[in-house]
């Protein structure tokens, strides 16, 4: 457990080739993260794989490259790419309730990506993180399989195409004497999120009605489920509903890695949480990037009044 309340769960287990002894520890790991899923959408991951010096780096550069970089490079162009978003660097509108900046990647062999230029090892070591994170995305992608009893690798054939996953290095403003709003209170859209966060702190889950202040933990990575395996488990699992809220006199920077799914891919809930036990469906089915549009045409063109704003209620039946 965190000091937040957050299971922290060792992953080392699922990146040894299977010994004996391991199979006890994966199913305890998996029993602690299947009841934080059904529960809330949260929980921590440690011995994730991702080297922890790769992590720091990472962090110290976007920090340097947010409080330094040549306005060149801020307001550098965006060409339109396969998914609803360009990559490069972006700031949220004026009119936005969220304040915040950042930087969007797609996978390293991209053709889209537009990389920062400096620090020189910037681009390097945001390919480098990238990559990790989507190995730790497939092992993370196999333990919730299994917590959700589907066939061996069959979310894995689901979503083979890597080709949608995206990265954002985020800068949160400091906070003013009038508001703290750093990210408004929001599911992610997609299977599940890892967000590495700086020593600030200021991300929030909501649990059991209250929020929690997620304390930062050098060298932990945080998962939140999205709505993605909420539709498809039929909300067994939750999409965790979170937050991030700014300091004063103190900027955040963070990344968060989308685990997502190809555009063209149908979600909708699985027989063997619906027909096959007698429940009714909770959403009807639709495309992934019909979804990803609507959902950033909020953040575009945002609705007169927040319960407007499209999120998976929208195919609830
Ligand atoms: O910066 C963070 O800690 C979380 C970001 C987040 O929730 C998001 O981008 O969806
Ligand atoms: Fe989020």
């Amino acid at each position: 457990m965190g000091s937040s309340g957050i299971p922290i769960v060792d992953l080392s287990p699922f990146f040894r080739s299977d010994g004996d002894g391991d199979e006890g520890e994966k199913k305890k790991s998996m029993q602690v993260i299947a009841e934080a899923c059904s529960d809330y959408g949260f929980f921590q991951i440690v011995n994730h794989g991702v080297p922890l010096d790769l992590m720091s780096r990472a962090l110290e550069l976007s920090t340097t490259w947010f409080q330094n970089n040549p306005d060149e490079e801020k307001l550098m162009s965006r060409p339109p790419s396969h998914l609803p978003l360009p990559a490069g660097y972006g700031r949220q509108p004026e009119h936005s309730p969220d304040k915040n900046e950042y930087l969007v990647l797609f996978p390293p062999n991209s053709g889209f990506n537009v990389y920062p230029q400096n620090p020189p090892q910037f681009m390097e070591v945001l390919e480098e993180i990238f990559s990790h994170l989507t190995r730790t995305g497939g092992v993370v992608e196999s333990i919730l399989n299994e917590c959700l009893g589907f066939p061996p690798e069959f979310l894995k054939e689901y979503n083979h195409d890597r080709s949608w996953d995206i990265m954002t290095a985020l800068h949160y403003f400091p906070a003013t004497e009038n508001e703290n709003n750093g990210n408004s209170e929001h599911e992610d859209g997609n299977l599940f999120t890892f967000v590495i966060q700086d020593e600030v702190g200021g991300l929030q889950v909501r649990k059991n009605g209250e929020w929690i202040p997620v304390t930062p933990e050098q060298g932990t990575i945080i998962v939140n489920v999205g709505d993605v395996i909420q539709v498809l488990s039929n909300k067994k699992f939750k999409s965790a509903t979170h937050r991030v809220v700014r300091k004063e006199g103190l900027s955040r920077f963070s990344y968060a890695f989308f685990y997502n799914l190809e555009g063209e891919k149908w979600v909708e809930p699985l027989p063997q949480f619906t027909k096959e036990i007698g429940e009714a469906p909770k959403y009807r089915g639709f495309q992934y990037k019909e979804y990803q549009e609507l959902r950033i045409r909020n953040k575009t063109h945002p609705p007169s009044k927040p319960e407007d704003a499209i999120h998976i209620t929208h195919y609830a039946i």
